[in-house]
Formats: structure tokens, sequence, C-alpha cells
């Protein structure tokens, strides 16, 4: 567990033609949130001092070179780059993307050298970012790929946690992506991450059907009854607390979510639209099941009010209380597992 110093928490800008640096700079102008963390922002001073005064906030920074110099008490800020990038708010432009791409890959370097202790990542958008050595839909995959563990996509807001078992790819290749190894895949990587970042002992897992109605026993495709059916029978032999397919139409209006710790949806959409519902504003989006800690807001860039000073930073927030909170729940479950409390052994007066 960590004793010395504050949690050191990383931040990467995202899309600076958004509203990323708006809500990240809106979150530490509550000066109660150094109490919990040492922000690390992963850009240049200049561009943070720039929208900073554009958005009229009180904030005072402290410009280092490297995430090592980070001084405790502080809003730090690496200089990743020198020069002056054009911001152009609202717009979708080529350089936001290479700079946005710039920034994330600082901070994960920093993370993987723990350099930082957990990363908030804010909003990139998914085409600029695009490039020869940047072939990634996501963050999440971006991650997946530099970090050690299996990743899932996912969504919490207090009780209510979505993962998703298929998550930036296109519909007409969702039947085909879930296989049985992917739903073991994922089934497991949800149940340990809910043992050990949120601190639920048995968890209970539901599973939401693939077809409408889970298929209608075959009428209305085959896959709910031969791939997910089959898996989860044997992921519950096996002992862990898994149930369904359920169907996805009826199951968040009938309030069934809420006898589950968490809900796994088949695709994106099917998990997203509930979630985001239920909880805009509060949610998070969570990368579970690699070696460190990533969270962000659960919206994206929203052009159409970027540069104008009308973000609401509430989820970006939610995103730094809840990284926080995983990585010291994390450390904890560690630390318990590390020393199981040994059977003492006594001695019976005769
Ligand atoms: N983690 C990430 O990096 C994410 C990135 N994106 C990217 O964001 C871009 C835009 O995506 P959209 O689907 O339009 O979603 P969006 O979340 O940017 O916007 C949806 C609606 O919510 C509003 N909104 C979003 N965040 C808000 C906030 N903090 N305060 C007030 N209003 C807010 C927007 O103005 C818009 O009306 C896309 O390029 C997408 O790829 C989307 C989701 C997550
Ligand atoms: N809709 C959630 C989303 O797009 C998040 O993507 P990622 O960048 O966190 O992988």
């Amino acid at each position: 567990m960590k004793e010395k110093g504050k949690i050191k928490l990383g931040i990467s800008i995202g899309d600076f033609n958004g509203i990323g640096i708006e809500v990240a700079l809106k979150t530490f102008e509550d000066p109660r949130m150094m109490d919990f963390c040492t922000p690390i922002i992963f850009a240049s001073n200049k561009m943070i001092t720039q929208q900073k005064s554009d958005l009229e906030l009180g904030l005072h920074f402290n410009g280092i070179r490297d995430a090592s110099q980070v001084v405790d008490g502080k809003i730090n800020i690496v200089n990743v780059w020198k020069e002056t990038p054009r911001v152009e708010f609202g717009q979708a432009t080529e350089e936001a993307g290479k700079y946005a791409i710039k920034s994330l890959r600082a901070a994960v370097e920093a993370l993987k050298n723990d350099k930082i202790d957990v990363l908030v990542t804010a909003p990139i958008n998914k085409n600029n970012i695009q490039a020869e050595d940047f072939k990634f839909p996501g963050h999440t995959d971006f991650l997946a790929q530099e970090l050690k563990g299996e990743s899932l996509m996912f969504m919490v807001a207090d009780s209510l946690r979505i993962g998703l078992l298929t998550d930036h790819i296109a519909v007409k290749n969702v039947a085909e992506a879930i296989t049985p190894q992917l739903i073991r895949d994922k089934v497991q990587t949800m149940e340990k991450s809910l043992k050990m970042d949120f601190g639920i002992r048995r968890p209970k897992i539901a599973l939401l059907g693939i077809n409408p109605h889970s298929g209608d026993n075959g009428t209305i495709g085959e896959e709910d009854d031969k791939i997910l059916k089959p898996v989860i029978q044997e992921l519950f032999e096996a002992g862990t607390l898994v149930y369904g397919p359920y169907s996805a139409d009826s199951f968040f209006g009938s309030n069934t979510h809420s006898n589950f710790d968490a809900i796994l949806a088949a695709y994106h959409d099917q998990g997203l639209i509930p979630f985001k519902t239920l909880s805009f504003g509060k949610g998070v989006n969570y990368t579970a099941g690699l070696e460190k800690v990533r969270t962000s807001p659960d919206h994206g860039t929203a052009y159409e009010i970027a540069g104008k000073g009308q973000a609401d930073e509430s989820s970006f927030k939610e995103a730094v209380f809840s990284a926080i909170k995983i990585f010291k729940n994390r450390a904890e479950h560690l630390a318990l597992n590390k020393n199981p409390l040994q059977k003492q052994k006594v001695k019976r007066a005769s």
C-alpha cells in the first residue's frame, strides 16, 4: 500500500479543440481536490495557461520537464512539447489528433515507469488520432497493448457497473467476435475486478443476450442458445456467480440490473445507452483488467460547447475519485492477500 506522499494522478489532455482541458482544470479549481491527489498534466505549460486564461480560472501551475520532478500540493504540468500548436475550438483538426497522442504516450510512459500512480484520460476524437504509428479505435485498445493484463471496458457509476464483451467494433462484426473464449475471459476479468478493485467478495454478474429476446429459443438467432448459455453454465458450475442470458430490452426498465453487481453487455451501444441514460454526468469509464489503473469521464470531445466555458466537469471529477479509490482498493486487496491471516495454534489448558 502507498504510504508516503499523495497519489500521483496523471492526466492526458485528449483533443485540445474539445472540452478535455476545461473539465480537467475546472476539477482542480476546487482546492480540496489537492487533498486527495497530486495532479500531473501531460501537455505544455503555455497551452494549459492559455486555456486557463480563456476560461478565467484562478489556477497556478508548476511547470516541469519530467514527471519525476512532481511537487505535491501543486498542479504540475509536464512540458511534453515546446511549440505552440493551433487551437481551433470545435474543429476536428489533424494537429489536435497528433498532440492528443503525444500527451497520451507521455502519460502512459510515466505510468509504466511508476512516475504516476494512476491515469485519467480526457476525451480524444477517435478519427483524428489515426496515424501511421497509431491505429487504435480508442484508449482502451491502446492501453491493452501497452500494459499487461486482459482489458475490459467497464462503465461505473455508484453500484451500476456495465462491462462490454465487444467494444469498439462495427455492429456487423459483433456476432462472430463473441466466442466462448472471449466470454470466459471477459467474465473472469470482470469478476476479478469486482473483487480486487471494488471490494465485492462474491460478485454476481448478469450477461445480456445478443439477439432480441435472447433469440426466443433459436427463433431469432442461435448465438444465445449455442454460445452464451453453455459458457454461462460452465462458468457457474466452476463457481462464478454468472447468470443469463437476459433479454436486453427489458432488463433495465424492469430494474433487474439492481440484483447484480455488474452486467456484461454484448456490444457497445447495448451497454452504453442504458448506462449513460441512467447516469449521465457522473459515470466513469474504467479500463479494468490491466496492471495499472486508468479512468476517464463518460463523455466525448463535445465540440459544440468547446471553448465556451459551458462544460460540466462532474464526470471528470468522478473519474479522478474512481481512479484514486480503485488504486487504494487494489493496494489493500494485494496487501491482504499477500499475508493471509495465519491460523493461530492455541494451547488448551489441561
Ligand atoms: N474516452 C474518450 O476518449 C471518448 C471519446 N469520444 C469521442 O468524442 C467525440 C464526440 O462524441 P459524441 O458521441 O458526440 O459524444 P459527446 O459526449 O462528446 O457529446 C454528446 C452530447 O453530450 C454533451 N456533453 C458531453 N460532455 C459534456 C459535458 N462535460 N458537459 C456538458 N455537455 C456535455 C455534448 O455537448 C453533446 O450534446 C467522438 O469523436 C468520439 O469518438 C466519445 C466518448 C468517449
Ligand atoms: N464510448 C466509450 C468510449 O468510446 C471510450 O473509449 P476509450 O477511448 O476509453 O477506449
